[in-house]
């Protein structure tokens, strides 16, 4: 089973309120039933989790596109496609993107459960959600015709949720610019804000911004950079995200035929 990376367009850890977009980097997992093979937390809590309802033991072999710890949605990623995957393995029906965000939780992975993550991941395209009742309000198609820019970097360590936290009516208000539709511009107000706030340089975004990104930030609590450009226009953004590092360019992913029967 497979399901994909994302890029923030609002952080739920200020408000519990949390927007992401699917894209094009892949996570790819599969079982068999023998002796686990795996000594990360969130694949252990996962198979403990179906061990108690009868799974027997598996091995689990994952292939991912993604950075670890990246702000990239890593984590949501591997954990939908391997619910997915055991669920559907063992013909079992569950709510994927809540159980993701309920282990990822218990496995200490996540601050909110990363609900809005769990459902671009496992569904594609744009995810609005209330984490705090793991409530989905919306989902909506992200344009494929955009070029999003990574500055992708992985190996984050934890974040004083308390400093986000402080931020809690601004990023409400991101939050309620995005569910209107202007989508780009909460991606950049939130992006920029949250290097503000984590004290992640400015400087690849105000370049990117400068050389006529749509948007451009912190993706999740970083250390990954982002920025959009129109299709024909990312020439320049990528001129100037280069001189930061390395720039890997994708594209936002719909999964119109994802199954919302498992
Ligand atoms: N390829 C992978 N292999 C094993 N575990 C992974 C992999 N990708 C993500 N994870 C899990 O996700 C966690 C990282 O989550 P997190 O710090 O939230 O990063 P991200 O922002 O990329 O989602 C890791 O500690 C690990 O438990
Ligand atoms: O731990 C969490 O609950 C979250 C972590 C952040 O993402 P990353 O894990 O990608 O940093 C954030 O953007 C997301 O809305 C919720």
């Amino acid at each position: 089973m497979q399901a994909y990376g994302g890029v923030s367009i609002i952080n739920a850890l200020p408000s519990w309120y949390g927007s992401s977009m699917a894209i094009d980097m892949k996570v790819k997992v599969r079982v068999w039933e023998g002796k686990r093979n795996s000594d990360d937390k969130l694949v252990n809590e996962i198979l403990d989790y179906f061990a108690s309802l009868n799974v027997p033991d598996l091995r689990v072999e994952i292939e991912s596109e993604i950075p670890i710890g990246s702000g990239l949605k890593s984590s949501s990623a591997l954990s939908t496609a391997l619910i997915g995957e055991i669920a559907q393995k063992f013909s079992l029906k569950v709510d994927v993107t809540k159980l993701s965000a309920i282990l990822s939780l218990k496995a200490g992975v996540s601050y909110t459960g990363a609900f809005d993550d769990a459902v671009s991941s496992w569904y594609g395209g744009i995810s609005f959600t209330y984490n705090k009742e793991f409530k989905l309000i919306k989902t909506q198609r992200a344009s494929e015709d955009m070029i999003v820019l990574l500055l992708a970097r992985g190996g984050k360590t934890r974040v004083d949720m308390s400093k986000l936290r402080a931020f809690r009516t601004l990023f409400l208000e991101f939050f309620n610019i995005a569910m209107s539709g202007r989508i780009w511009e909460a991606m950049k107000l939130n992006g920029i804000a949250v290097a503000t706030i984590l004290g992640y340089s400015s400087e690849p975004i105000e370049s990117s911004l400068r050389a006529g990104a749509l948007a451009s930030g912190i993706s999740g609590n970083g250390p990954s950079y982002f920025a959009v450009a129109k299709e024909g226009e990312e020439g320049p953004i990528l001129e100037a995200l280069e001189k930061f590092g390395k720039v890997k360019l994708v594209r936002a992913i719909n999964l119109d035929n994802r199954d919302r029967t498992i």
